[in-house]
């Protein structure tokens, strides 16, 4: 089938740099996605956008040569609830890529082991609205509770203002719970102003709430962008990142994003992203915990 990108597409950045900061052996690139090919997998009817093809073979080309080792490939919604891109990754990685899925009420039992069997570990829940249409809060629930059987989590992906009306179907989640982006925080408010205080709450009074610290690139308002050898990209960003990182050690991972859904304005040098991680994760410690010891502890627990 023959897709056309939605208008004003922005492809991923083709020939990104090699990064200066070396990323500790083993590290996990957690939060990535692949896009088709359109051709062998295609985009689901009740897609928002149409992207450019994203292949597994051009995502663990860009893993290497960042020196990663791993990668958590998360259901883009393109793709809706048909996994097979994202189940195809993983099955073609070696052993070096586990999943994130997106599943309908109506999933088999023999579905969800066989997606275990290739190593989807989570699913994905999202509540932003530009992305997905609304699932009942009841789906949501009964979905969880048959996939904490399989010791799978839930990755939820909501903006920022909508935390207090999703705080007690969040808090009711049987699961680890992984928060994308950081709940997508406005980062023109006070990183100790309220709204950024009640997903600091969120994670402080509820041990099994995680977050990924990635998407400076999706976040920032200010810049610079990741672009032209700036080593200091997305300053805007770094206090929220940081903070986190900084009070929940254990409870944080990174990811490149690649291929950047959606990124309207820009795309960042996946290779200047990477030198994001020692503005936010400032000890060899911390960023050892971020990039090895957390995912692996999630993703791959039968190695950590
Ligand atoms: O699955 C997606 O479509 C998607 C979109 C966005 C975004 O548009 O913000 O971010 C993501 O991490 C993933």
């Amino acid at each position: 089938m023959e897709f056309q990108k939605t208008p004003g597409w922005l492809d991923w950045y083709d020939g990104p740099s090699k990064p200066r900061f070396k990323v500790p052996a083993g590290s996990v690139d957690a939060h990535c996605h692949v896009f088709g090919p359109g051709a062998e997998f295609p985009y689901v009817p009740e897609r928002k956008y149409t992207p450019c093809d994203a292949s597994k073979q051009q995502l663990y080309a860009l893993r290497d040569h960042l020196g990663f080792a791993r990668n958590v490939v998360v259901q883009a919604t393109c793709h809706g609830a048909d996994n097979r891109a994202m189940v195809d990754a993983l099955v073609h990685s070696n052993g070096k890529a586990r999943g994130v899925a997106t599943v309908k009420r109506s999933v088999g039992d023999a579905e969800l082991q066989a997606m275990h069997d290739a190593g989807v570990r989570g699913v994905r829940f999202n509540f932003v609205k530009r992305l997905v249409d609304f699932t009942p809060k009841d789906e949501l629930i009964e979905i969880a509770n048959r996939i904490n059987k399989l010791g799978w989590h839930v990755v939820i992906y909501f903006e920022a203002v909508d935390l207090p009306e999703l705080w007690d179907f969040f808090t009711s989640l049987p699961t680890t719970v992984v928060v994308d982006h950081m709940g997508r925080p406005d980062v023109t408010k006070p990183v100790d102003g309220p709204e950024f205080e009640l997903f600091v709450k969120f994670m402080r009074e509820h041990k099994n709430v995680w977050s990924k610290v990635s998407c400076p690139e999706r976040l920032s308002v200010a810049g610079p962008r990741a672009l032209n050898g700036e080593q200091n990209a997305y300053r805007d960003v770094v206090p929220f990142a940081k903070r986190i990182v900084e009070t929940f050690p254990d409870r944080v991972l990174w990811g490149t994003d690649w291929p950047h859904p959606n990124l309207k304005d820009h795309m960042p040098d996946d290779g200047l992203l990477v030198d994001f991680i020692p503005h936010i994760a400032v000890t060899p410690e911390l960023q050892r915990k971020l990039l090895v010891d957390n995912p692996m502890r999630l993703y791959w627990p039968e190695e950590s």
